[in-house]
């Protein structure tokens, strides 16, 4: 069953069933998650080492860019502390539930289903502070509750880091490959080094890096300036012998886009980004295909 609010989800994980009981509510809902991945041929988890690098971007456009291609794509937002993929894909209603108490997701044109845990908040603006375990617990019912119908792709905005909430999000996806997002600049590549040594301490296959906010060409004088440095990203896929899946430039036009919900790759076809961003999803896409 869905939880209605967040203190519902608090109550739940804050009350001590007895221990027959919480091992039938952990079977009932690990069927529950079971069944609402069963549909879904390929799960796509992208994830970062630090906050602000840009996953919910990347999320939002290669989901957009999957469905463009005529796959079947489903896109969840499951980054507790941060949801911004409802905002980035325009979404004005979030909630949809069956009679059966499973949540459905938006679709956005013929192809994308998109899904966000913000949906479980009363107020979009709430902050969450809990602790662990009803993280664990309200991260596993919201993915649990979805009905996917089936799908080619689903793509994961995962909460950033390497804690307790990515960790719940690999528990319950454990078939999900990751994709890395980092900038440029040493303190992000310090913290994607992270990520990567999670995903071999979790045995989660990875896809391989995205370097995001790379070099910015200026409309006016064409200067290309390296905001955040170049070439990071490409330098630590080589040493950690993982694949490199492409370099996206910083442009404008991603923040416009977001702000106005609609993804970049759809809005502006012919930005930096989006040009960029066409080498990234074939390097997916030829891994799993
Ligand atoms: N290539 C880019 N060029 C310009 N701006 C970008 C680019 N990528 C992302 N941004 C902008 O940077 C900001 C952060 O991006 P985004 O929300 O995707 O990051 P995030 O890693 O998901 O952050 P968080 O972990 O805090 O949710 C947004 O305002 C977004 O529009």
């Amino acid at each position: 069953m869905l939880y209605d609010s967040v203190d519902q989800a608090k109550n739940k994980s804050a009350g001590c069933p007895s221990q027959n009981q919480q091992a039938r509510q952990q079977q009932q809902q690990e069927e529950m998650i079971k069944k609402s991945l069963s549909r879904i041929k390929h799960k796509i988890f992208v994830l970062s080492g630090k906050g602000g690098v840009g996953k919910s971007s990347v999320s939002a456009n290669l989901a957009a860019s999957l469905a463009e291609k005529g796959y079947m794509t489903g896109l969840m937002d499951v980054d507790l502390h941060g949801p911004s993929i409802a905002q980035m894909m325009g979404m004005k209603d979030l909630l949809d539930v069956s009679s059966d108490q499973k949540l459905l997701p938006k679709k956005i044109g013929d192809n994308l289903k998109v899904v966000s845990i913000q949906a479980l908040m009363q107020d979009k603006d709430q902050a969450i502070i809990w602790r662990g375990p009803a993280k664990t617990g309200m991260i596993k019912q919201f993915i649990g509750s979805v009905e996917w119908g089936d799908l080619d792709f689903l793509v994961i905005d995962a909460p950033p880091g390497t804690g307790d909430e990515p960790i719940s999000v690999v528990q319950t996806i454990p078939e999900a490959k990751a994709v890395i997002v980092t900038t440029p600049q040493e303190v992000a590549l310090a913290d994607v080094r992270k990520s990567i040594s999670f995903c071999k301490t979790v045995k989660m296959e990875t896809l391989g890096i995205v370097e995001n906010m790379g070099a910015f060409k200026c409309p006016h004088c064409n200067e290309v300036i390296e905001l955040f440095k170049s070439g990071g990203g490409s330098m630590t896929a080589k040493k950690e012998g993982l694949k490199f899946l492409g370099s996206i430039p910083f442009d404008t036009a991603v923040v416009k886009s977001g702000d106005e919900g609609v993804p970049v790759v759809i809005q502006d076809k012919n930005s930096t980004f989006s040009l960029a961003f066409k080498e990234v999803v074939d390097n997916i896409t030829k891994q799993l295909i």
